[in-house]
């Protein structure tokens, strides 16, 4: 009998624990190890910080879901990992053992690296955790009540630059809504060289049509920026030239700020030699396995990926939805496979699909593969990328509530992707 630990309880390690289950005979364990009792529907933080969503809608306890599929859990959180040992120390000082643990830990946000960034201590909010978008949302309800300038935008060695787009488009169309937008000047300041960039040197068109968005909602923007400290109302960044001199310095004031924060690996792995980089990311290789503990794969944003290209300002290469649920089926299918005494030889699908939400449009993206030259380079605007995300969410959270290891990009969001790619094509 075999028992297989899972490390994280997010879109990656909830999806992973129901699908290595319905891979495997009911005589192996499986265990989920979280450091908190719910699943947390991230995609939706943007739209929980501006008051659009409540927390309880995103949440999903699991121990009853996990009790239904006969998944071990505990939500004590791990404390480190001890590959040498196939153990995982626990923060309540218990110990499990695993014949094959999947890491799913997610990020670890760096604010430390600039000072002043961040919504403990510092002086920006994030929408990273529910959390965080919660502390968000009870300041911005303050903050319309007696508004002036926002400030929105990614720090250096940030991966994920989609939500911070998302997150502009959706506070400027709420402003508009409450009629208040002529007193909100908004500026976004990127790492990326250029609007649209988004980590993966552009999608298709995205340049063009993030640019012509922003113009749209008068939202200024500063790419290739280095943001070095946030005081109290005053973000200081470095603009720098492409070939990495400085152009400009500037003092942006504000009232409202959210930037993204870099992420690194979580501290339960950091420092665990052989098993991650030295930012505390997971190394796995094309089968999600770790080259030095092959009986430990990755999935999800905690896994090492190269950046895209080089940067005059660093930017990391993002991990979202469709490739952390190729991750994850590619996983679970080699641990059946090496169970039952056959060779892991399934690999992810490593290519970025995304849904970028405006409030009432937005911009969807395939990048097939992630680095260029790429077979599918595409990407369009308008409402019907809302309604599919809004699809997106309340599927999501059904398949998490229902146990179900459905995955949902390849079932519906490629097919609506295709067709719609196909019209655009006609
Ligand atoms: C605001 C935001 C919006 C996004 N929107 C989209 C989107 O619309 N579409 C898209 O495709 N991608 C999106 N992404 C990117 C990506 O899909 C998400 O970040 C996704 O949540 C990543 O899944 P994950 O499982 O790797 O990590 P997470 O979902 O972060 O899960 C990690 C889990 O590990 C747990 N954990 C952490 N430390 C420990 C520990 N020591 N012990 C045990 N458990 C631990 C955490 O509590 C968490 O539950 C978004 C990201 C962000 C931040």
């Amino acid at each position: 009998m075999a028992h297989v630990v899972i490390l994280g309880a997010g879109i990656g390690g909830v999806a992973a624990a129901i699908e290595v289950r319905d891979e495997l005979a009911k005589a192996h364990q499986v265990t989920v190890v979280s450091d908190i009792p719910n699943f947390q529907f991230t995609p939706s933080n943007p739209w929980l910080a501006v008051n659009w969503r409540k927390p309880e809608e995103l949440k999903v306890p699991l121990a009853p879901v996990f009790r239904k599929k006969n998944i071990g859990f505990t939500d004590v959180g791990a404390k480190t990992v001890h590959p040498k040992e196939n153990r995982v120390e626990l923060n309540n000082g218990e110990s499990l053992s695993y014949d094959y643990l999947v890491i799913a830990t997610g990020p670890k946000l760096a604010f430390g690296e600039i000072p002043g960034l961040g919504p403990h201590g510092g002086h920006t909010h994030s929408i990273c955790t529910l959390q965080h978008a919660e502390i968000a949302s009870t300041a911005w309800e303050e903050f319309c009540k007696d508004p002036g300038p926002i400030v929105i935008g990614a720090a250096p060695a940030v991966s994920c630059f989609g939500p911070a787009y998302e997150y502009a488009m959706i506070v400027s169309t709420d402003l508009r809504r409450r009629g208040i937008r002529h007193k909100v000047p908004m500026t976004f300041v990127t790492a990326e060289p250029y609007i649209g960039h988004l980590g993966l040197g552009g999608v298709g068109d995205t340049k063009g049509m993030l640019e012509s968005a922003f113009r749209d909602r008068d939202i200024k923007w500063i790419t290739n920026a280095k943001t070095t400290a946030v005081e109290p109302g005053l973000l200081k960044c470095d603009e720098l030239n492409d070939d990495g001199s400085l152009k400009k310095s500037h003092e942006i004031p504000f009232k409202f700020g959210m930037m993204m924060p870099a992420f690194t690996g979580i501290d339960a792995l950091m420092g665990v030699e052989g098993l991650v980089n030295p930012r505390g990311f997971v190394l796995i290789d094309k089968n999600q396995r770790n080259p030095t503990y092959p009986n430990v794969f990755g999935v999800g944003v905690c896994v090492a990926i190269p950046p895209a290209e080089p940067t005059p300002v660093a930017t990391g290469m993002p991990k979202t939805g469709y490739m952390i649920e190729s991750m994850v089926t590619a996983t679970a299918h080699n641990i059946a496979a090496l169970i039952n005494g056959k060779e892991a030889k399934e690999e992810g699908t490593w290519n970025a699909v995304c849904l970028a939400d405006f409030g009432d449009r937005g911009v969807a993206f395939v990048a097939q593969p992630q680095i260029p030259p790429r077979n599918v380079n595409w990407s369009s605007e308008g409402r019907w990328v809302h309604l599919a995300k809004i699809a997106y969410e309340k599927y999501f959270l059904r398949k998490v509530r229902k146990g179900q290891s459905e995955p949902v990009y390849e079932r519906y969001i490629m097919k609506l992707l295709g067709i719609k790619r196909l019209r655009d094509a006609l």
